[in-house]
């Protein structure tokens, strides 16, 4: 009897296909409080478990008697209780790398779109004001030759340094948890202190892990750090900037402008003043959202999960420590 898994997505038919070439699959399209019961109720059997969003909690795992392997639809895994999956010997699987290049364009996206202010000038000639040429009410900030201080120099810190490097010109800080060598010679990046790279950036880009060190790292103290014309673009984890002390930064334009992929609630309400703010871009967590790059994430999760529970894991496993 083939091993039975829970899907909690859509997937396109040819890897729905695969996955039942391996599996019994008990499939959600994705998970509601409505569904809550019966997702809980299908995990009594499942070997296997794959989707994205969604709490995978402790009290989740409970009702998971037999799991052997998660597999997220996703780079991030700060959603998973991965401590407890680890404790039980589940391996636990994510999708980095795949999504790498996309979710660096989205960030030259936001950068370009807040300091050209583009969605609001583009707006501003929907609305039938193009009368003449626009005046320097409308003008937005140089991006080329600007510094840009990336918080994070992993995967995407990395793509996105390769960007502003050679496609803009930009010099290059960076914070980590250590240097990074290939940011170094590649990008002739600076490695600094959190406080430098705040005070020194034009651009200041956040591409963390949510994680108990990153959870409001960026907060009132370190956005009074930032020049006041300084834009800070998010498309790490909405927690890690604090969104009450940033709202309050860009109202009294103790920065420029903000572009958010991410926030601490998601989905944004429609009444947050984010919306409001004409220096804000705030886009609903795009950053690997192409037609291409979802597909590939979704096959290789797939290729992971199939990998976890009938192969050798060797590659894109959060907990290597649990393979025996
Ligand atoms: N908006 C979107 O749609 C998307 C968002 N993301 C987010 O982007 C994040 C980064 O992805 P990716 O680049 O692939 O991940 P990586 O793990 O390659 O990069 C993260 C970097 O942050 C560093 N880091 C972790 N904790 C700290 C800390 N406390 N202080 C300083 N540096 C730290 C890591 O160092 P170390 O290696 O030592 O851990 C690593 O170099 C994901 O975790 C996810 O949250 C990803 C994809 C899409
Ligand atoms: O936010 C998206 C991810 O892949 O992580």
């Amino acid at each position: 009897m083939k091993p039975s898994i829970v899907l909690y997505k859509i997937l396109p038919d040819d890897l729905l296909a695969r996955l039942e070439q391996h599996f019994t699959v008990l499939q959600f399209n994705r998970l509601t409080n409505e569904n809550r019961q019966d997702f809980l109720q299908a995990l009594g059997q499942a070997q296997g478990l794959i989707g994205s969003g969604g709490q995978i909690n402790k009290s989740v795992l409970d009702c998971a008697p037999e799991l052997k392997a998660v597999s997220t639809i996703s780079v991030g895994y700060d959603n998973f209780d991965v401590q407890t999956m680890t404790e039980r010997g589940i391996i636990m699987m994510h999708t980095p790398t795949v999504l790498t290049e996309t979710v660096a364009d989205t960030v030259m996206a936001l950068i370009l779109s807040t300091a050209r202010r583009v969605p609001e000038v583009a707006e501003w000639a929907r609305s039938g004001q193009w009368k003449g040429s626009v005046g320097s009410d409308l003008f937005g900030l140089d991006v080329h030759h600007k510094t840009i201080g990336i918080l994070g120099m992993g995967r995407i810190g990395l793509a996105l340094a390769q960007r502003a490097h050679g496609g803009f010109n930009m010099p290059v800080l960076y914070n980590d948890r250590q240097p990074s060598p290939e940011a170094n010679s590649r990008f002739n990046a600076r490695f600094c202190d959190l406080d430098t790279l705040l005070a020194e950036s034009d651009f200041v880009c956040v591409s963390l892990p949510l994680t108990e060190q990153t959870h409001h790292l960026i907060s009132d103290e370190q956005l009074a750090k930032m020049k006041p014309s300084a834009i800070l673009i998010n498309t790490g984890r909405g927690p890690v900037v604090d969104e009450a002390a940033l709202i309050n930064a860009l109202k009294q334009k103790r920065i420029y402008g903000a572009g958010l992929d991410v926030f601490e609630k998601e989905p944004l309400s429609a009444d947050s003043e984010l919306f409001r703010l004409p220096n804000v871009v705030a886009l609903p967590h795009i950053g690997s959202a192409t037609h291409e790059t979802r597909y590939n994430m979704a096959a290789c999760a797939v290729d992971n999960l199939i990998t976890a529970l009938t192969g050798k894991v060797t590659v894109n496993c959060v907990n290597p420590q649990v393979i025996k």
